[in-house]
């Protein structure tokens, strides 16, 4: 544990990410989206990714000879959408869905007992004004961010939901919601995954997230003797030992990142 109440990996600070710029080869980056890559909006709908986002992290992508992976609690269709038209490997719904480099996509399907927890859940919020129900296919989410007073009422629907949907899927906090997700689907695996195949395979990880459901990937990266960066303000306890203050600061590293090795290719 250090002095911040951080443990795990080697310190990792923003101006240190100059090391990927140096060492590319050596690198595979693993990058969350919502708090991360793109600031919280009030609704999940209303994310945007800022002009040049999309194009930074393509330019990263091959910079690093490919080993860049978006892991996320976001859909894969979601995340084209969003940086259309580069379709990024990305682990989807935090890791239920998968897509590989190459395009090779693996996906958990829903049980029909998974899909009467969501019919339920869909009637529960319909009596709580302001709460936002995130039907995402394999996973739900449910948004109290426009009507905090509802925390308990979506925390007690949520675990109802999850007895429904019975122990194959399983319930998880983030910022403002509560998931119900595949119990099997983690960040952490979803790095491993990455980890086992080319052009990954043998490279050091740095994983960046802002949220519980990152805390996972961190714990895979550093396993794999990499490192972890934690966006946000230092009071969260974490496994990463670096930390960006904002993800409007993650997308100037990057975008200082693209632009080095934009200079190089000329
Ligand atoms: O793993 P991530 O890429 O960080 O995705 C986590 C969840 O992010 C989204 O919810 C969060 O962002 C919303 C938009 O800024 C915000 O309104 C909400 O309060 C946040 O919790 C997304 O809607 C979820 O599906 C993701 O699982
Ligand atoms: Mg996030």
């Amino acid at each position: 544990m250090n002095g911040n109440g951080e443990r795990g990996g080697e310190a990792f600070s923003p101006s240190s990410f100059g090391a990927l710029a140096a060492n590319p080869e050596k690198w595979a980056l693993f990058l969350d989206i919502d708090g991360t890559l793109v600031d919280i909006a009030p609704t999940p709908d209303a994310v945007e990714a800022p002009a040049g986002l999309a194009a930074s992290l393509a330019v990263v992508m091959t910079g690093l000879g490919g080993a860049l992976a978006l892991v996320t609690g976001r859909g894969i269709g979601f995340v084209d959408r969003l940086f259309h038209p580069h379709c990024f490997p990305l682990a989807g719904l935090h890791g239920a869905e998968l897509r590989l480099p190459g395009g090779r996509t693996i996906a958990i399907e829903p049980s029909p007992a998974f899909l009467q927890a969501k019919a339920a859940l869909h009637a529960g919020a319909a009596s709580l004004p302001g709460v936002i129900v995130e039907d995402k296919g394999v996973a739900v989410a449910v948004h109290y961010r426009l009507a905090p007073h509802h925390r308990d009422s979506v925390e007690a629907l949520m675990r109802e939901a999850a007895v429904r949907a019975g122990p194959r899927w399983s319930l998880q906090s983030g910022k403002m919601l509560v998931e119900l997700k595949p119990a099997a689907a983690d960040k952490g695996e979803a790095l491993k995954s990455f980890m086992r195949g080319a052009p990954f395979a043998g490279r050091q990880p740095l994983a960046v997230g802002d949220d519980l459901t990152d805390e996972d990937m961190f714990a895979a990266a550093i396993a794999h003797g990499g490192r972890a960066i934690r966006i946000g303000d230092g009071n969260a306890r974490t496994l990463a030992a670096g930390r960006i203050g904002t993800p409007a600061h993650m997308r100037t590293l990057l975008a200082s990142l693209a632009d080095t090795w934009e200079r190089d290719r000329r």
